[in-house]
């Protein structure tokens, strides 16, 4: 079969319906219908009226725009299998993670993350791992060298099962997850890597309980004395995949920026300009996911359902950056609050909602700033100082973005410090 032939990687599909287009219509006709009998009695009656008029000509504004959004609303269907009978060689994938603080955002959560990113189902050989340390703390470090220790067991595990959830904590925590295989084999690995997960949490509290998580010798040396708040950077690559190997352990890397008192460090996107930055110069990827570090990839094919759009598109200046919604694990039950209330679905027909900050898989150009008519390379500007310019390049270069949801493939893990309680 020809390349023209081939069955697309992606569709796009209407989910319009009558009923709730009838209900908009209704509504909006009940809209002007009362606007209309307020302006015919608006003599006979004071002030109090005109206020009503100008409230209710509002609200049938904003009726008449969101009736406009959701017209035509059309969600985006990825088809990774085709992606996989292709053969082609898939593209190389730089993911980032960020960190801040091993008291607020506990390491064993932020080790949750870097595991369930590891593991995806993509070769091994065209991922690596950055994680960026704001807190320079030894603690992170260890916990990541332990959790790269963990990786070399759970990542055959869970392709071998083909483990649904790729977060340990997660998986081990829904027995719903591993019922399906009763095999012997099965349930002497899983206790095996129950034990081993277990292992690795005691580790984790053990250093954690202590000032420091171990002597500051050797690869720990860079620790010692360290101030937070002024540090040169220190750059630490924990494991290489020097073989090649798709079904090893992607390269990790620990980056802990230069930090000075009389420099601003832009928090987050700070952090995120110095991993594109550090990334560009290691493994250089033409894609980078971003990931806070208390979520974790809920789909194990999350990275062949963002390139089926990212390759999938005709011209890759339709499609600048996929990003996916986020979800609150563990949320109440019935969702009192409307955590887990979605309002992004059916937005692809309008590229998709804004940027959300994470989740979120982006070519590397469009970060650069490069024009998307610019295939030379040439004209790349220095990297945004602020992650939030990634929407005025996207504005300004034409770029586009593109909203995606098979199911939600970010989980969010809500948890409250101990030390923010008791503080507020
Ligand atoms: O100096 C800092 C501060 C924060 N972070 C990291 O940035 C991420 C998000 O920070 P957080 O305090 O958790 O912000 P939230 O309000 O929970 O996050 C939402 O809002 C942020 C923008 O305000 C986005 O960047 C996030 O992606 C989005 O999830 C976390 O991984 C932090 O570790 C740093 O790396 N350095
Ligand atoms: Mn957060």
């Amino acid at each position: 079969m020809s390349k023209t032939e081939a069955p697309p990687l992606y569709e796009r599909k209407h989910l319009t319906k009558i009923i709730p287009r009838l209900i908009e219509l209704t509504i909006l006709f009940l809209c002007f219908s009362l606007l209309g009998y307020r302006l015919l009695h608006l003599k006979n009656h004071g002030f109090i009226w005109l206020v009503a008029l100008l409230c209710e000509s509002w609200f049938t504004f904003i009726w008449i725009v969101v009736v406009n959004i959701k017209w035509n609303p059309i969600a985006i269907k990825t088809h990774p299998e085709r992606l996989l009978q292709r053969n082609l060689e898939l593209p190389p994938l730089d993911m980032f993670v960020t960190t801040a603080d091993p008291v607020l955002e506990p390491p064993i959560i932020t080790v949750n993350t870097v595991i369930s990113l590891l593991s995806v189902d993509y070769p091994a050989n065209k991922l690596a791992c950055y994680l960026s340390d704001d807190a320079a703390s030894p603690l992170t470090y260890f916990c990541l060298v332990e959790a790269s220790e963990f990786a070399k067991l759970w990542i055959p595990f869970c392709k071998k099962y083909n483990v649904p959830v790729r977060a340990p904590f997660r998986y081990f925590s829904d027995q719903s997850l591993f019922t399906g295989n009763s095999s012997s084999e099965f349930q002497e690995d899983w206790n095996t890597m129950k034990d081993e997960y277990r292992r690795l949490c005691q580790k984790i509290e053990e250093a954690a309980q202590k000032s420091v998580p171990c002597e500051l010798t050797g690869d720990f040396a860079a620790f010692v004395d360290i101030d937070k708040r002024s540090h040169p950077t220190i750059i630490k690559v924990i494991s290489e995949n020097k073989e090649g190997l798709p079904d090893g352990l992607p390269p990790i890397v620990y980056i802990s920026r230069e930090k000075r008192p009389n420099h601003a460090h832009h928090f987050k996107a700070g952090a995120m300009n110095v991993l594109a930055r550090v990334s560009g110069v290691m493994t250089n990827a033409p894609f980078m996911l971003n990931v806070d570090c208390d979520m974790f990839a809920n789909n194990p094919q999350v990275v062949l359902h963002a390139m089926c759009l990212l390759l999938g598109v005709k011209d890759e200046t339709d499609c600048g950056f996929v990003q996916f919604p986020q979800q609150f694990y563990d949320g109440l039950k019935d969702d009192p609050f409307g955590n887990q209330m979605y309002l992004g679905r059916g937005l692809a027909g309008h590229q998709g909602p804004l940027y959300g900050g994470t989740g979120c898989f982006h070519r590397r150009k469009v970060i650069y700033g490069s024009s998307p008519e610019d295939k030379s390379g040439h004209g790349m500007k220095a990297i945004s100082c602020h992650l939030c310019f990634v929407f005025m390049h996207l504005g300004i270069m034409n770029w586009k973005d593109n909203l995606f949801h098979v199911g939600k493939h970010f989980l969010l893990i809500i948890y409250i410090p101990l030390r923010s309680v008791k503080e507020t």
